[in-house]
C-alpha cells in the first residue's frame, strides 16, 4: 500500500470484513471499498452522504454491497439478456459481472488542495475470473471535489481477439420520497421496459415513479434528478444508455440486504453501456465510461 505512505488525508480502514480507503480531506469525505472499487460514501464537508446506502448492506467477502455505486463489469444485467458477442464470453447466470465482488488494487492517489483523485485497477483473465472468457484491464478513477464526484471506468482489451462488454456505474441516490422525485433530460427518448417483456417505448415528458420501474433508456443525456430536498445533475461521457431503476414494494420484499419499505427512499440512475449500446474493443483498444454527479441549486 505504498500509495498511502505519504498520504495526508487518506487512510486504510476496515468496514466489516472488507478493506476500504477513507478520505477525510478538509473539503470532501469519501469511502471506497477495495472489493468492487465500490464507492459507499461521498460528501462535501458538512453534508450528508450523496449516495443511498442500505441499512442492511453487508460488508462481506464475495457479497455485493447494496447501495453506493456498484461497478457492473464486464457485463450489465442478466447474461441471457446480453447481446451475443457479450454473452458468448460469460459462463454464469449471475447478473452484473464479477467486478463488484473482485478485489481491486489501489494504483494511484493524488491529494490536491481542491480535490482528491483515486485510481483502482482490476486485471481480469480467464484464469482469474472463472465465469468469463476474456482478458482485460479495468481501471476506475474517482475524483472528489466540493462540486461533486466523477467516476471514469476505462477498459483495455488485453486479449488477442475482439472483446465485447456491457457495463454500468450503478448509482444509488437517496430521496425523501421517490413518488415526488422527477428526472429531467430523457424526454422523448426510447427505452426498453424490462417489466413489460422488454417492449420498446417512448418517454413522454419527465420521468416519474409510480411503482416498480426498470428501464434501459437508449440515450445518455445531461439529467437533473429532482428529489424534494436535493437536486443532482448527472452528466456522462462514453455512454449511449441509461438505466433507471426502483424496485417498488414487491421486488423490494425479495431483494437481498434491502428493507421492505426502503424503495420509497431511493432510486438508481445508472450511466451505462447496456443492451445494444455494448462496446466492442479490438486488441489493445480502450474505452472509458464517465459519470459526473454535481449538486444543483433547488428552485
Ligand atoms: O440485485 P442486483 O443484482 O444488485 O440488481 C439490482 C438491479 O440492478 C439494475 O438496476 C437492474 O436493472 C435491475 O433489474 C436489478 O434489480
Amino acid at each position: 500500500m505504498h500509495e498511502l505512505d505519504n498520504a495526508r488525508y487518506t487512510q486504510l480502514e476496515t468496514l466489516g470484513d472488507l478493506d476500504a480507503i477513507r478520505i477525510s480531506h478538509p473539503l470532501v469525505e469519501a469511502t471506497v471499498v477495495l472489493q468492487g472499487a465500490h464507492l459507499v460514501h461521498f460528501s462535501p464537508a458538512g453534508q450528508d452522504n450523496w449516495l443511498w446506502m442500505s441499512p442492511l448492506a453487508r460488508f462481506e467477502k464475495g457479497v455485493a454491497i447494496r447501495g453506493g455505486i456498484p461497478v457492473c463489469w464486464p457485463w450489465f444485467g442478466d447474461p441471457a439478456r446480453n447481446p451475443d458477442p457479450v454473452r458468448s464470453k460469460i459462463d454464469t447466470s449471475g447478473a452484473h459481472g464479477f467486478a463488484r465482488t473482485a478485489i481491486w488494487t489501489l494504483e494511484r492517489l493524488e491529494e490536491l488542495e481542491e480535490a482528491v483523485m483515486v485510481t483502482l485497477a482490476l486485471d481480469a483473465t480467464p484464469a482469474s475470473a472463472s465465469s468469463w472468457n476474456g482478458h482485460a484491464h479495468a481501471s476506475l478513477t474517482l475524483r472528489f471535489s466540493p462540486e461533486g464526484l466523477t467516476l471514469a471506468l476505462t477498459t483495455r482489451n488485453d486479449g488477442k481477439g475482439p472483446l465485447a462488454i456491457t457495463q454500468a456505474l450503478h448509482s444509488y441516490l437517496p430521496t425523501t420520497n421517490v413518488s415526488d422525485t422527477v428526472i429531467q433530460g430523457l424526454e422523448g427518448t426510447r427505452y426498453l421496459d424490462t417489466l413489460d417483456g422488454w417492449a420498446l417505448r417512448q418517454q413522454e415528458g419527465v420521468i416519474t415513479f409510480t411503482g416498480e420501474t426498470d428501464r434501459i433508456y437508449q440515450a445518455a443525456r445531461d439529467m437533473l434528478i429532482q428529489s424534494p430536498h436535493h437536486h443532482t445533475r448527472l452528466t456522462s461521457d462514453g455512454s449511449a444508455s441509461t438505466v433507471v431503476w426502483n424496485p417498488g414494494p414487491v421486488k423490494a420484499a425479495r431483494l437481498s440486504d434491502f428493507p421492505d419499505d426502503a424503495w420509497t427512499g431511493m432510486l438508481c440512475v445508472e450511466t451505462a453501456n447496456a443492451a445494444d449500446d455494448y462496446r466492442e474493443l479490438q486488441p489493445g483498444a480502450s474505452h472509458t465510461l464517465t459519470m459526473t454527479l454535481a449538486g444543483a441549486p433547488i428552485g
